[in-house]
């Protein structure tokens, strides 16, 4: 699927010689490109609601071996003044509920790099999608993640691994932690982050929903839910990072928590036959991922994965089941031009 399929007057991301449009006429236009990974939520624990209207968590993120690729090319100046400045395009499951205008978060992040360097963001963004739109598995914010260091090894602009993290923060919570990957626990809104040490792999299947669920609602539908009732500082669970550190899946599996699951549940009672239908399957450990619509299993070794997908995508419970590990890689950048060669 296409959300906004290159044109004539779009170069082609994908083709670095395609059609003309790069600074240098007759020149391949320059081209760059980065992979992101989604995350699941080990633990999320969800402080009250701040004055801000964001929650004050304690997140314990893990990347996974699921990625979007995001590749950027040089535009003329006229080009991308034309189209109103946003330039994206995207292919892969999904393409077409992912925004192709300026609220396209791989946009934003170009847009905020580009005016941290003093510069215009003269490029054209191409997403090749492969993490569920949401989904409650972070793939806008790698798709910002991978636009940051796509955009910063295009330009050449060597931006400082702190000024990164905290353009990353500005575009989202979760954007951040697609830059670092690997294990993390996130504190504040979830964007200040400490890496965790972790072992794996860990083997984990995820049931794929039709239709997302908004991450705002979910988190409202978590206050109300809550009502009047204290809610507790949120805090790590000492038993979660010590299975984690040591690649423990029985430890892991029964420290799996997501103070969200039942504010999504309520909003789709399906995903309780989702679970249930993983569980049957032979899963140690199941929940909602982030906000949901997707749920995590856990399972014990690759062969017990494939089998427990299997069942998902037999039960009629889910869109699809896909198998992966994690820990994952943060943001990388997989292929950047050679400088001071056009
Ligand atoms: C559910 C998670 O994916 C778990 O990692 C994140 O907390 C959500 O991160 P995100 O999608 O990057 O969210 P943001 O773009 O920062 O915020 C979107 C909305 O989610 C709610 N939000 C988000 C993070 C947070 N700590 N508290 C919140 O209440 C707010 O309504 C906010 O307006
Ligand atoms: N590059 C992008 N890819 C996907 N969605 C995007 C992107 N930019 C903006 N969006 C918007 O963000 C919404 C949430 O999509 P996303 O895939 O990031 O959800 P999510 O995985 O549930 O996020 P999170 O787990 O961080 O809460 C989409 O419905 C879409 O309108």
């Amino acid at each position: 699927m296409t959300a906004s399929a290159p044109d004539a007057t779009t170069p082609d991301p994908r083709t670095p010689g395609g059609p003309a449009g790069g600074p240098e006429v007759g020149a391949a236009p320059r081209t760059a490109s980065a992979t992101a990974p989604a995350k699941v939520n080990v633990q999320l624990a969800v402080g009250p609601v701040r004055p801000d209207g964001y929650h004050d968590l304690a997140n314990v993120f893990l990347a996974v071996e699921l990625h979007d690729r995001v590749t950027v090319t040089e535009t003329a100046a006229e080009a991308a003044a034309d189209s109103g400045g946003a330039r994206v395009s995207c292919t892969g499951p999904g393409a077409d509920l992912v925004p192709a205008d300026a609220t396209n978060l791989a946009w934003r992040a170009v847009e905020l790099l580009a005016a941290h360097h003093g510069r215009r963001p003269d490029v054209a963004v191409h997403i090749d999608k492969d993490i569920p739109v949401a989904g409650g598995m972070a793939g806008g914010s790698a798709d910002a993640a991978a636009a940051l260091l796509a955009c910063d090894a295009l330009w050449g602009t060597a931006t400082p691994r702190d000024e990164l993290l905290s353009i990353a923060a500005e575009l989202g919570s979760d954007v951040p932690f697609s830059v670092v990957g690997g294990a993390a626990l996130g504190r504040g809104r979830g964007e200040v982050l400490t890496e965790l040490p972790v072992s794996g792999p860990f083997h984990w299947v995820f049931a794929l929903a039709d239709g997302g669920l908004s991450t705002p609602k979910v988190y409202a539908e978590c206050d109300r839910l809550r009502g009047d009732a204290a809610v507790p500082a949120p805090e790590p669970s000492p038993e979660l990072l010590t299975a984690l550190r040591d690649g423990d899946t029985t430890g892991l599996a029964g420290a799996l928590a997501n103070d969200l699951q039942d504010a999504a549940l309520s909003l789709r009672p399906s995903l309780a036959d989702t679970l249930a239908a993983g569980l049957a399957a032979g899963a140690p450990a199941a929940l909602v991922s982030g906000s949901g619509p997707s749920c995590a299993f856990l399972a014990p070794d690759a062969a017990s994965a494939d089998r427990i997908a299997a069942a998902l995508a037999e039960s009629g419970t889910c869109r699809a089941a896909r198998v992966t590990t994690g820990p994952a890689p943060g943001a990388r950048v997989v292929s950047a031009p050679v400088r001071g060669v056009h």
